[in-house]
């Protein structure tokens, strides 16, 4: 690959990503700039800011100490949107650069197990398929495994990233049991020697309790076969949910461990805020970002990057 051809995507993956979070950082800018203008900074002018990033999802306790860093030093003085927007880049990068890292997939561990866990329509197997096709051209050999079994159509959806990804699924019939599939699945990968295995859950079920039994047996039958799988546990959150992505975080690490997120449809949301207010109140690794429907829609996790398009600076 030349440079340009390397620069595009990141160019894309950005303006799909400051586009997505433009309604999120246009409405915390155009507020700003309502804020500050013509006006000296006081204590009134700090709670109405932390009411702007209150409204972007940002959570209180972000949004506190924000306004609080714009208020240091700037008492009874004019103050610009700008100055306003870098302060809040600045104070989110910090939250997010400790959770901003990449999955690191132990080489020595064959295969490495990824259990992907979420809610349904969060875009698990959307995610598991772009996964295999950026492991793959690393030159890894993938398999995936169908284990949202409820579903018909996520089986089928599987299939069809398989096809395009040169990655062999296991899969059963709809209805089937989902433990004995990733039980069958993990064997079949250890018997050709696979470097890494993608588990799919399923995000629905009767009700959420029938839906944790499950994935607590999937995980316990999953350790029969290797005591150390799964060796990563992907939470994969839709960014549009806003504030219900906190009670699922709880939910799914209870059960399953989640040892990572993946937020996905950050590029069409007002709510990308909601990153923010996770990684100060979880502290669980971000290792990607899901930018569009696209096979090479799911981008690294940049703090400085999303930071950025949040407090609606330009790239
Ligand atoms: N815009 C956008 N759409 C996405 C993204 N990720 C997934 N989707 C779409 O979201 C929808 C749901 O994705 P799935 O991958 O089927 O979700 P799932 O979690 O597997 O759902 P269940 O199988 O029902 O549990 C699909 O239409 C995807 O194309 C993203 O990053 N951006």
């Amino acid at each position: 690959m030349n440079d340009s051809t390397e620069d595009q995507p990141k160019q894309s993956w950005w303006r799909r990503l400051s586009g997505g979070l433009k309604r999120t950082s246009a409405s915390l800018g155009t507020a700003v700039a309502d804020l500050v203008t013509k006006r000296k900074l006081d204590r009134a002018m700090l709670d109405d800011i932390e009411d702007v990033l209150l409204r972007a999802d940002l959570g209180t306790a972000v949004a506190e100490r924000i306004a609080e860093a714009v208020g240091e030093g700037r008492y009874d003085k004019a103050i610009s949107a700008d100055e306003v927007k870098a302060v809040v880049a600045t104070e989110v990068e910090k939250v997010l650069a400790p959770v901003a890292r990449p999955l690191v997939i132990d080489e020595t561990v064959k295969p490495f197990v990824i259990l992907v866990v979420g809610v349904n329509g969060s875009g698990k197997t959307t995610t598991i398929g772009k996964l295999a096709a950026k492991l793959s051209a690393e030159g890894r050999k993938v398999m995936m495994a169908a284990g949202d079994t409820f579903r018909a159509a996520a089986i089928d959806q599987l299939k069809v990233w398989g096809e395009r990804t040169g990655s062999p699924v296991i899969a059963g019939a709809q209805g089937s049991d989902s433990a004995s599939l990733a039980f069958n699945a993990l064997t079949e990968a250890r018997n050709q020697n696979r470097d890494v295995l993608l588990i799919d859950t399923a995000g629905r079920l009767q009700n959420k309790a029938e839906l944790m039994n499950e994935l607590e047996k999937m995980v316990r039958v999953i350790r029969r076969v290797d005591s150390s799988a799964p060796h990563v546990v992907l939470l994969v959150l839709d960014a549009t949910v806003g504030q219900n992505a906190l009670s699922q975080v709880e939910a799914f690490h209870r059960t399953a461990g989640v040892t990572g997120l993946v937020m996905t449809k950050l590029d069409g949301t007002a709510r990308g805020g909601i990153l923010v207010a996770l990684a100060e109140k979880h502290k669980l690794p971000v290792h990607f970002i899901g930018v569009g429907e696209g096979v090479d829609d799911l981008a690294p996790f940049t703090a400085g990057d999303f930071a950025r398009a949040v407090a609606g600076i330009e790239g």
